[in-house]
Order: C-alpha cells, then structure tokens, then sequence
C-alpha cells in the first residue's frame, strides 16, 4: 500500500539504438573522407569551379547530418500509468479544449463536428471539460451543424460511456460494421445511433443547400445576417451549458467567431488560438488547454489522463510546459505514397527531440499550462511584485474581467468557473478585432505571430524561457487526423511549412539571434536550427543534382572514377546512409515500398517546396508580397463512394498547373537529356564514361518517376502542357550553357 503512493504517474525511458548510433558516426565520417578526399583534390589540382560546387555541397550535408546526429543520440520514450493517477489524484483539474475552423468548404462541418463529438464524449468528468470552436469562416452552418451535433451528443455520450467505445468520432465508428457478438440491447442501440448520425450528416447536407438561400431553421441564426467572413462583429454563442454540474452529463460547448475587419490584420491561426484563449479565459479559464485542428479528433478517450500523468505528476521536479501528442492520420494509403503519413517522423524523430528538451509544439494535440501561454517563466513560481496592474492590463489588453482570470491564473489559485451566460459580455469585448491593440499578445503571451507555422514559434518561445517539454504515443494513437492525398495539396501544404520556418530563422526571434539572452539548451537550439534550415536545403540539393548532368553533356567528372579505390567512399556512404534510412521504417513495422516512397518524396519535396518556400520568403523580406496561410483542403471520408474513389486513384500523383511542379520536371528533363547526350557522345571513348554520373542521373530519375509518368499522362495525372514548356525551356537553358562552359 505504502508503495503504491511512491509509484510515478510516469517513467521517462531511454530507447537508443547502438546500432544506429553506430551507422550514424559511420557515415558522419565517411562524409568527412569525402570532404577531405575534395581538399586533397582543390590542393592537387588546383581550383576547379566543379569540385568547388562538390565540395560546397556536400560541406551543407555534412553539416546538416551533424545536426541529424544530435537529434537521434538519445531517444526516450514515455510511459504513463493512468490508474495510479486515478488512485490518487482526488479531483481532477479542468481542461478547455479549443478547436479551430476556418473554411466550411475545405473543412466541411461534418468534419468539425466530428471533432467536436469525440470531445464531447472523452472519459473525463463532464463537469471539468469545456469545448470552445473557433469558426474562422463564421458560417452559420457551421453553427448550425454545431447546434444539430449538441442534439445528437445527447444520445451519443451516454452511448459510448455505458459500451465503452473506443472511437468517439461517429463517422469513424460507423466505418466499421457492427460486431455481431454483443447483447442484443447493444446491437439495438448500435442501430439507433447509426440512425441517428445518418439523420445528423443529412440535415447538414440539407442546411448546406438551403442556408444559402435562407432556409427556414430551428436554429437562431439572426447573428449572421449581413456577415462576410472576413467583416463581421464577434459573435460568441453557448450552445451547451453544464448547469447542474452533472459528471456524467455533457460539457460546456461554445461557439465562438472572432471579429474580422479587413483592414486589421488577424494573424491567421495563431490570431484564433489567442482569441480562444481569452474567450475561454473569462469563461471558464482552466489551468490547463488541448487545441485540436478541426480535423483531429479524439480517438484514444483516456487522452485527458494520459497527459494528466505528466502534468500532475507530484514527483516531477521541473515541470513540463506542454504535452504534445503525436500527429497522425487516418486511412492513410497503403505504403504511405504521398510521404505525409509521417510515421517515422512521430515515432522516431520526435523522441530524439523528448531526449533533450522536450518535442516540438506542433499546433495540434498538444496540452499546454495556462499560466505558461501567458508567458510565465520556469521557476518564477507564481506572480509577483514586479505585475503591477497597469503591467497586467498593457499586456493583456484592457478587459477587467479577463486580467482578472489572468491573475487566478498566474497565481495558480484553483477553479474559478463563472456561469457561461453572464460572462458573453466579455467573451465579446475580448473576441473584437482591435483587442490586442498595443498589446502583448503574439509577441509576449499567447500563440506568437510573425510566422505561418506559429506552432515552432510558439513553443520555441516557451522552450527559450527555460521550460521543458513531452511527448506521449499512446496506443491506441490519441488523436487522428486527415492527411492530403494527391499530386498539388501535399506540396502545398509543405511549402506553407517550409516558408514559415525560414521566416523564423530570419526573424528578430531566431535562435541565433537571441542566443546569448535565452534559456534553450544547446542540443535543443540545434533541433531548431536544424528544422529551420531545412528551408534552405533546395539550393544545395538542386546544385548536386545538377552536377551529374553537368558532367554528363561536358564529359567530365566530379564523383572519383570506378577504378580509383576512393570511389569506395561515396558508395558507402550511399549505401549505409539508405540502409539506415530503410532501419527507421522497419523499427515502426513499414515496408520497403513505404520507405521508398518516402525518400522519392523527399528528394521532391526538397527540390520543389523549400525552393518555392525561399522565393515567398525573399518575396516578403523586399516587401513584395506577404506570406499568407492557405488552409488545406480536408477530405471528408465520411461516405462510402469518397473511399471508392480514393482506392480508384489509389497512389497516383496528381498534376496542375502550379509553379511547384517546375522545378523537378526541370531537373528529370535536364537527366534525361544528360544521359542522351552523353551516351552519344561516349561511344568513341569508353574510357571517358562515368559510371557514377550516370548511376546519379539514373537515381534521380528513379526518384522522380511519377513525374516521368506524368509527362506522358493526360487530365489531372499528367503534367500540363505550360509546365512541360517551361521545364524543357529551362532545361534547354542548362544544357546550353553546359555546352558553352566546356567549348
Ligand atoms: O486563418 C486561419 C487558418 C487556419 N485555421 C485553422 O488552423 C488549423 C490548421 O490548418 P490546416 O490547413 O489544417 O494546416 P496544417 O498544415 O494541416 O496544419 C499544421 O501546420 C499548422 C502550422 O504549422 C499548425 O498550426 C497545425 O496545427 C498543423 O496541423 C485548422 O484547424 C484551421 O481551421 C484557422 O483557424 N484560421
Ligand atoms: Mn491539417
């Protein structure tokens, strides 16, 4: 017994490999011979532009595998022990739970409520969970569906809480057929709520018919007459209240559309996080916040608990600031083609990054202190002297009631729950546009603006103040969500992420720039330093693909000859740096195939969204344009034909006409035209032919095939006929001025 009390909610376990450590040393090293074998050459032979570039390059790689090395030298893993909490946690602290929204078309409200319903339904007490939406959209059918899913949830809760399902996401647990082996009451009632959901997802598609031409509803939707999504008033709406305080009843939910004027900018999702925040702040204001995307919904009900363990654990001697989940995705295709399963990056990479400081914030998923978004420091225990009011209201801007639950807050004191109706006043007055006015929210408290992918920022600011934080991967996993299939929306997608991160590193916040005034342990400032940099490795990785070519058309070498003994190293190197790579995807149970796909993705990736991510960047810095957050596109699988038509293009890369698939169309047609060009030339003197050139070229072109494929494709699976004109004019630049350079 007495040893049950000393048991931790938690054990933080190391898991290195030292077989991975191994090959990891091992090829840092070959890549040095490689760097020295071009020193000895530069000496030798004196300078050369070619072996320059070589060299140049593969200093970049050598550089970044340092930095690859620091992140996977010590994985930990966290185990949690739920029940020990439950024995001896007595009452459980409240958790809001902010979900954003922002576009009812590319997030259809199925979707959201979706979301919204498996919140409804964790195993926490009702009475301690409170559900904010931000509707960025402010559409009323987003409310509507809101409204419509509260009815639902009604039946829906007490269903999952007595059968104890698992998945609380309707449009998940309805994807399976019934089981045919529980109590006939069961399989009643199973039936009922298939029904019920039907009836909810039709009455939706109803609304989203007739709302547009001003149907007749049950819901009040008087707020939205004459609103535009980007000009409206903030509207904040309790649709559920928990008044009787009922455990086992449902918990709060409210709907909130923050203020949106054209001329005030309003940071995108980071602006709606803090608004969330300050909404929820008067309101119900717990010490603690899970945000969710929309579509991430809860697929693990323990969630709350699980991360309870970390955050509650009495013997923890520093805190952690946040809890981060892993991101990961439903109905992913098989052997993840589009490389955005990010399997190996959740479940490897991630906890090389908890064995130092702690993972990244990565915007959802994530359980984070209160009282640290409201930018408090590690070991600045509570409140003190120094927050005079006038402080507290310069930085939290001019609402009485809302510094007044900041204070509780900072100072840790316990529940302060109002009644929710009687503070829709301040909800108001904190949701307007111009709140946050001279404030500090975006720079000194709340989610920090400055970068599309506010997440990195955000918890790197909270990194910097000296707070560590944690990484839980609960099977099953605690949230899913929806990756993009296909062609232009993943590339998107990646390129919003690359811009976002470059703007970090170039900013005022960047870590080498306040290097010397923060708290971000060493090994933790290079995870960053890393992940920023990533944005810039298109220009190094374009340059090294052009080389091969290069010497192709100009018969010359830049890689060591097959008979020379040095050719060893880079095919070593090679060799061990993809067979380490295929480790990583036989650790987390994947294929061969899977991790193919993934290295084909990221050669692509690297050549087409971190170059187009710079010229956004570089845009921005002169001014020219603004970097803005484009919202991806959110299938909704819910329907039995969407996964008909999934299968039926099961895996195949999808075309437009955008910029981002120049580059690599170029690349591929400069190989293709290399290779023609110098086997023609070769033919006289065999002596001259490069076989490690060619095998570069034949690579790159393995790792671009889709793209090969979809030069002879039509419709949407093959390459436009702009991008095919553009490429083979670049590409016919490149050749030329190879054959120039050479004369
Ligand atoms: O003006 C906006 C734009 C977006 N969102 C919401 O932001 C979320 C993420 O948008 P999405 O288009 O799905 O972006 P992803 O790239 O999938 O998001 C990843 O990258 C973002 C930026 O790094 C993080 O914030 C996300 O949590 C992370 O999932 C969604 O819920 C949106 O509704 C808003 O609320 N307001
Ligand atoms: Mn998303």
């Amino acid at each position: 017994m007495a040893k049950s009390k000393t048991l931790p909610f938690y054990q933080r376990v190391r898991v290195e490999s030292r077989l991975k450590r191994f090959l990891d040393v091992t090829i840092f090293f070959l890549l040095i011979s490689l760097l020295s074998y071009r020193v000895l050459l530069l000496r030798s032979h004196g300078f050369c532009c070619l072996f320059a570039i070589a060299f140049l390059c593969e200093f970049w790689f050598t550089f970044c595998w340092a930095f690859v090395l620091n992140l996977n030298w010590s994985p930990v893993r966290y185990q949690t022990y739920p029940q020990r909490l439950l024995k001896r946690v007595e009452e459980v602290p409240p958790v809001d739970i902010l979900v954003t929204t922002a576009d009812p078309v590319l997030e259809p409200p199925i979707i959201t409520i979706n979301t919204v319903l498996s919140v409804l339904a964790v195993e926490y007490p009702a009475t301690k969970v409170a559900c904010y939406v931000s509707d960025d959209g402010c559409s009323p059918l987003t409310f509507y569906s809101l409204c419509e899913a509260l009815k639902f949830a009604k039946l829906w809760v007490p269903f999952c809480k007595k059968y104890k399902v698992q998945v609380r996401a309707p449009f998940r647990y309805f994807s399976t057929d019934l089981a045919s082996n529980g109590s006939t009451q069961f399989q009643y009632q199973w039936r009922k709520m298939k029904d019920g959901y039907e009836e909810l997802q039709q009455r939706i598609e109803e609304a989203a018919k007739t709302l547009t031409c001003g149907g007749d509803h049950m819901v009040d939707l008087a707020d939205f007459t004459n609103t535009k999504s980007n000009n409206h008033p903030p509207i904040v709406k309790v649709i559920w209240e928990n008044k009787e305080g009922l455990r086992d009843g449902l918990p709060n939910l409210v709907y909130v559309s923050r203020e949106k004027r054209p001329q005030i900018p309003h940071h995108y999702k980071a602006g709606a996080m803090n608004v969330l925040t300050r909404v929820s702040g008067v309101m119900t204001n717990a010490p603690y916040v899970l945000n969710l995307d929309c579509d991430m919904f809860v697929n693990n009900p323990d969630v709350i608990l699980q991360a309870m363990c970390l955050l509650l654990d009495p013997m923890i001697d520093k805190e952690y600031a946040f809890v981060q989940f892993p991101q990961s995705f439903y109905n992913g295709p098989k052997d993840d083609p589009f490389g955005n399963q990010w399997i190996v990056t959740m479940q490897i990479l991630v906890c090389g990054m908890a064995g130092i400081q702690g993972p990244m914030y990565m915007g959802t998923g994530c359980f984070h202190r209160r009282k640290v978004l409201y930018g408090q420091s590690l070991n600045e225990a509570n409140i003190n002297e120094k927050y005079y009011e006038e402080e507290l209201y310069k930085t939290f801007g001019n609402s009485k009631d809302f510094v007044t639950s900041a204070i509780r807050t900072l100072r840790s004191f316990g529940d302060d729950s109002n009644c929710l109706s009687n503070s829709i006043k301040s909800a108001n007055e904190v949701a307007t546009a111009d709140y946050e006015h001279n404030s500090g929210w975006g720079s000194k408290v709340g989610w920090q603006y400055g970068s599309i992918v506010e997440d990195v920022l955000t918890g790197m600011e909270i990194h910097k103040k000296g707070w560590k934080s944690a990484y839980i991967t609960p099977t099953p996993p605690a949230f899913l969500g929806c990756a993009p299939s296909g062609g232009p929306i993943p590339l998107n997608h990646h390129k919003r992420a690359m811009t976002g991160l470059l703007e970090i590193l170039i900013s005022k916040k960047s870590p080498i720039v306040t290097a010397f005034s923060d708290k971000l342990q060493f090994r933790q400032r290079l995870i960053y330093l890393w992940a920023y940099l990533v944005g810039l490795r298109a220009i190094p990785e374009i340059c090294y693909a052009a080389l091969p070519a290069f010497c192709l058309i100009s018969n010359s070498h830049f890689l060591p000859k097959v008979q020379e003994p040095v050719i060893c190293v880079p095919l070593l190197l090679f060799v061990i740096l993809k067979l380490r790579g295929l480790l990583d995807y036989f650790e987390t149970g994947q294929s061969v195939r899977a991790w193919w796909n993934n290295l084909r993705m990221e050669k692509i990736q690297t050549m087409s969204t971190s170059l187009l991510g710079m010229v956004a960047v570089i845009l921005k810095t002169f001014g020219l344009s603004e970097t803005v957050f484009e919202i991806t596109k959110k299938e909704s699988s819910s329907s039995s034909d969407d996964t008909e038509s999934r299968d039926g293009d099961f895996g195949q890369f999808t075309f437009d006409e955008s910029p981002l698939f120049v580059p690599v169309t170029t690349i591929l047609m400069i190989q293709l035209a290399a290779l023609l060009i110098g086997f023609l030339q070769t033919q006289p003197s065999i002596q001259e032919f490069g076989v490690a050139e060619v095998l570069c070229s034949v690579w790159l072109i393995l790792c671009f095939w889709p793209f090969l494929k979809g030069m002879f494709a039509k419709g949407t699976y093959g390459l436009p006929w702009p991008t095919l004109f553009k490429s083979s004019a670049f590409a016919l630049l490149f050749v030329y001025l190879c054959q120039e350079t050479t004369k």
